[in-house]
């Protein structure tokens, strides 16, 4: 048989196109210290997976395990705890978001009904006499009584966990060859939010428009997401299908929110991903990490301003149902 130079070539490109498919379906587990430590290998898959999938798992990372486990624990007392005693810190009697969230107090994506998770979602802790804390986006968080320990081991976590964001973030804005120090420089009052999501086994009413959580993308820079490892989460690949991640506690979800896309011109991907739900509860615990409130998250060069309080108001008025202004 004789092969041509130009069949050889379009073997070569077809061969190429695939692996370079293949490439962007899966998510890569990357060496959280290896990457920190600027390891040329190490931030080039992460370039591929911020500019391609949009998410990745992380190891090897400062928080420990027994962190992880511990703020699980905390989340999972909570949602124990009778309704009762979770309305009273209800952030439904409120005009922003901290606190419990109910069943159905949220709907993520318009075309689906109300999501079937609880959350519990609290911020960073501003002196009462500091001005930025009037905005709703710096709003004092909302302690339940129960569990005893639930307001320092979330407290304790919110402080590591937003300055490991800080460092993943830079460095995956180097290795997509953008300035990391710029970005850092928009994280010195960050409206980071932390979150705890409790899913019930999917529920027996629960039909096609129903989700633990619909499909979105998040609303800000980069999710550090911890999870009891159990799998539900799926993320939307370019092609239209889901492919499931997971992570077992002390590894991390990372993913990329609108902001960040924005802010890249589109370069670092936001993915929309969901989480139907299974026959088994699960928690997840994502912070998200959201820049300082006057940060312009317009295109990166560009002479618009966007700020990222407004971007942040707006995404939160469209999705929690207590804040719904129509
Ligand atoms: O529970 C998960 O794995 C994902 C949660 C999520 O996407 C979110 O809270 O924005
Ligand atoms: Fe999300």
């Amino acid at each position: 048989m004789t092969v041509l130079l130009s069949d050889l070539r379009i073997c070569y490109q077809f061969r190429e196109q695939s692996e370079r498919v293949v490439m962007s379906l899966s998510v890569p587990r990357i060496d959280a210290t290896a990457l920190l430590a600027g390891d040329p290998a190490t931030q080039n898959w992460v370039a591929e997976a911020a500019t391609g999938v949009g998410f990745m798992t992380i190891y090897n990372t400062p928080v420990s395990t027994a962190q992880a486990q511990a703020v699980l624990a905390a989340y999972h007392a909570f949602f124990a705890l009778p309704v009762a005693e979770k309305a009273a810190c209800d952030m439904a009697q409120t005009g922003s978001n901290r606190g419990w969230g109910a069943p159905g107090s949220e709907r993520v994506d318009p075309d689906a009904n109300s999501d079937y998770k609880q959350v519990y979602d609290c911020g960073v802790a501003l002196a009462p006499d500091n001005p930025l804390a009037a905005l709703p986006c710096y709003a004092p968080n909302i302690w339940p009584v129960q569990p005893a320990d639930f307001r320092v081991v979330l407290q304790d976590y919110y402080r590591d966990a937003t300055a490991l964001a800080l460092d993943l973030l830079c460095a995956v804005v180097n290795a997509a060859g953008l300035d990391g120090e710029y970005f850092r420089s928009q994280f010195d009052q960050p409206m980071a939010l932390l979150r705890g999501n409790y899913y019930p086994t999917r529920p027996a009413w629960a039909g096609e428009k129903d989700f633990g959580i619909a499909t979105h993308t998040d609303y800000g820079c980069l999710t550090l997401l911890a999870t009891d490892g159990s799998p539900g989460l799926e993320v939307r690949t370019r092609g239209g299908g889901w492919i499931p991640v997971s992570a077992p506690p002390g590894e991390f979800v990372i993913n990329f929110g609108e902001m960040l896309e924005m802010w890249t011109s589109g370069q670092i991907k936001a993915t929309p991903h969901r989480v139907v739900g299974t026959a088994h509860e699960r928690i997840s615990v994502p912070l998200f990490f959201n820049p300082n409130h006057d940060a312009n998250i317009a295109p990166f060069g560009s002479d618009r301003v966007i700020e990222a309080r407004t971007h942040v108001e707006t995404r939160y008025a469209e999705t929690y149902l207590h804040l719904n202004a129509s």
